[in-house]
């Protein structure tokens, strides 16, 4: 038992467990009401994440007849009657944002839920309970007036359930939070508006093969729909930015993917990076959506750390 525990706790890294009354689970009250916690798994993988049996344990003791589960995970899921169907599901992928439509129905589902009954509590997962569950557990506080500010919810996300304070560090997942919170502050319904990008500008430009860099990019929409593939751009080493210009305008709606990838010749491709937006939010004195660094740049979520 003192090995597997071990082996949760290596796997849990910096997440703070609840390690009482006999429990020992990747699992972190954000509120009284408001649980953020790690995939409830089966077979082996019950070994070093939170076992789906005490998962019910826990909440069987802690919350009996109280408790609503919400997976987060679009890649997998568990028998529902396992915790008497009490489970909702609002999917999206590892390391990327939700899409902005899934924002309100969910934050609207866990207010109803909790406005139920003062005993009851909402309990947030995904696979490891970390960046998706903190990115949809901030946009509630937000919808629930806990907080006003974005900055404010994912502080105090990240100081609740890690010991470093890094609770949602993907910096797409953060700008669908800073997004969430403006609708909210402007009290603005939510519509898929339609943009054409014009140019993307890359400062600095990703030095790789030595200094000559083949670099293209590709713009997708949820489900990885391909809308536009670039040119191959030969970067030399040197300058300090580099601007893409369109060669027609592809017309974007909604939340957008931007990736971009190193192709050297002969070689297969590298993924480099990308970044979501969503077109609502770019208004017209910002030519992007200006996330909490202050500056006039899109924070990109790294996809090979070595890249930033
Ligand atoms: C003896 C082996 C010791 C392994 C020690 C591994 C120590 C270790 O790194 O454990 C962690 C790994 C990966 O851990 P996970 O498989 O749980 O993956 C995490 C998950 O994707 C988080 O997204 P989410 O689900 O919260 O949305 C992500 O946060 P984000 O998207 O915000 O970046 C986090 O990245 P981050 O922490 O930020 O870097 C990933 O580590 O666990 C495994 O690989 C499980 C397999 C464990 C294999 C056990 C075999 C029995």
């Amino acid at each position: 038992m003192k090995m597997a525990n071990h082996l949760k706790a290596v796997v849990s890294k910096s997440r703070k467990r609840y390690i009482e009354d006999g429990f020992n689970l990747d699992l972190t009250y954000i509120f009284h009401n408001l649980i953020a916690m790690g995939f409830p798994a089966e077979k082996l993988e019950g070994v070093f994440r939170n076992h789906i049996d005490d998962v019910y344990k826990f909440l069987e003791t802690k919350h009996k007849d109280h408790y609503k589960i919400y997976n987060l995970c679009s890649e997998r899921s568990y028998d529902t009657a396992k915790f008497h169907q009490r489970v909702a599901i609002y999917p999206f992928d590892d390391h990327n944002p939700p899409t902005m439509e899934a924002i309100q129905p969910f934050c609207a589902d866990v207010h109803e839920w909790l406005s139920q009954d003062s005993k009851n509590i909402a309990a947030v997962h995904c696979k490891a309970g970390k960046g998706r569950t903190g990115t949809m557990i901030c946009c509630y506080l937000l919808h629930a007036n806990h907080f006003k500010t974005a900055s404010e919810a994912l502080s105090y996300y990240g100081e609740s359930r890690t010991h470093d304070q890094k609770g949602v560090t993907i910096p797409s997942q953060r700008r669908y939070v800073e997004y969430y919170a403006s609708l909210v502050r402007e009290k603005l319904e939510y519509r898929p508006v339609t943009l054409a990008i014009r140019e993307i500008r890359l400062e600095p430009i990703p030095v790789l093969n030595g200094g000559q860099t083949s670099l293209f990019f590709t713009i997708s929409t949820v489900k990885n729909k391909k809308l536009f593939h670039s040119d191959v751009y030969e970067v030399k080493k040197g300058p300090q930015a580099c601007t893409m210009t369109m060669r027609f305008l592809v017309p974007l709606e909604g939340d957008i993917k931007v990736e971009f990838f190193n192709k050297p010749k002969m070689l297969k491709k590298e993924k480099l990076f990308h970044f979501w937006f969503n077109t609502f939010f770019i208004r017209e004195e910002a030519p992007v959506t200006v996330p909490e660094n202050g500056n006039n740049e899109i924070d990109i979520d790294k996809a090979d750390a070595s890249v930033r």
